[in-house]
């Protein structure tokens, strides 16, 4: 077992944002743990950070089951034998339908990932980092500019991450006496599958095609390092990171 660096846990770490910030978080000397439901899309980026078992552990979870998540906290401390960062990433975006047509599954489905997961990997991170020394951590739970600014056909996504807004300031004010600092940061069109897919369902949902302004994902990957990095007692909530011009300012 390696013995320097600090370990982080990063969700959906197979694809996207999720990738970027595990590539970057191991690049600047941190173990990670890489989670995220297919195992195939974790072990590319492990092959792409040139890591070995040592620095990076492929973790094969769906956030959206408790159990999972437990055995992913289990395994990162029985590897790494702690945890300073979580980067809570995973998430699905919503069906591009009107709501009065979403189905009862395709809204859990939804909250059951982008806000019950996160929920489930927070209590098992501030478990681990409330017993550890020393004690403490950092918490960072990917938001979305949907917090500040709705979309089109994306209710049960912005609930969620609304939602996430709520128990990130519960975490960071309960955490403090643990020394475990909590922060979301909220991203506004980053280049993605996520993205593309959503884009493509709003097109052909109200056949009007908006202008996009993306991110490079690694912008966000090196907002998440900051962040990462900041020191436990930084006061730092919140921070958002979106593209020059945002397609639905103005509409919401
Ligand atoms: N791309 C953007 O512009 C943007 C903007 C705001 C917020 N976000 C947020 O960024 C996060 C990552 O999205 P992305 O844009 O990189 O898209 P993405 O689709 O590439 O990444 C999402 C990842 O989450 C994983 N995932 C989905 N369900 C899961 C589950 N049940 N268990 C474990 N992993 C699961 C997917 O396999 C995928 O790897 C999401 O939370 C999303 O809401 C993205």
């Amino acid at each position: 077992m390696a013995d320097a660096g600090k370990v982080a846990v990063v969700t959906g770490a197979g694809t996207g944002i999720g990738r970027a910030v595990a590539l970057t978080l191991h690049n600047a000397g941190y173990r990670v743990a890489v989670a995220g439901r297919r195992k195939d899309p974790l072990e590319e980026t492990l092959a792409m950070a040139k890591a070995t078992e040592d620095t990076m552990l492929i973790a094969p979870t769906d956030v959206a089951d408790p159990l999972d998540v437990r055995a992913l906290f289990k395994s990162v401390n029985q590897s790494f034998g702690r945890l300073d960062v979580l980067f809570n990433n995973a998430g699905v975006g919503a069906p591009a339908v009107p709501m009065e047509e979403l189905t009862v599954e395709q809204w859990r489905k939804v909250v059951d990932i982008n806000l019950s997961g996160v929920f489930y990997c927070c209590q098992e991170a501030i478990q681990l980092m409330k017993s550890q020394d020393p004690k403490g951590g950092r918490i960072i739970n990917n938001g979305s500019i949907s917090a500040h600014t709705p979309r089109p056909f994306t209710a049960p996504y912005t609930a969620t991450k609304h939602a996430i807004s709520g128990l990130t300031k519960s975490i960071a004010l309960d955490g403090r006496e643990h020394n475990i600092a909590c922060s979301q940061i909220d991203i506004g069109n980053a280049a993605t599958e996520m993205t593309e897919a959503f884009a493509k369902g709003v097109l052909q949902a109200d056949g009007q095609k908006r202008p996009e302004a993306r991110m490079d994902v690694q912008h966000v990957a090196d907002a998440v390092l900051f962040m990462a990095n900041l020191p436990l007692d930084a006061n730092v909530l919140s921070m958002t990171i979106k593209a020059t011009t945002m397609p639905y300012e103005g509409r919401g």
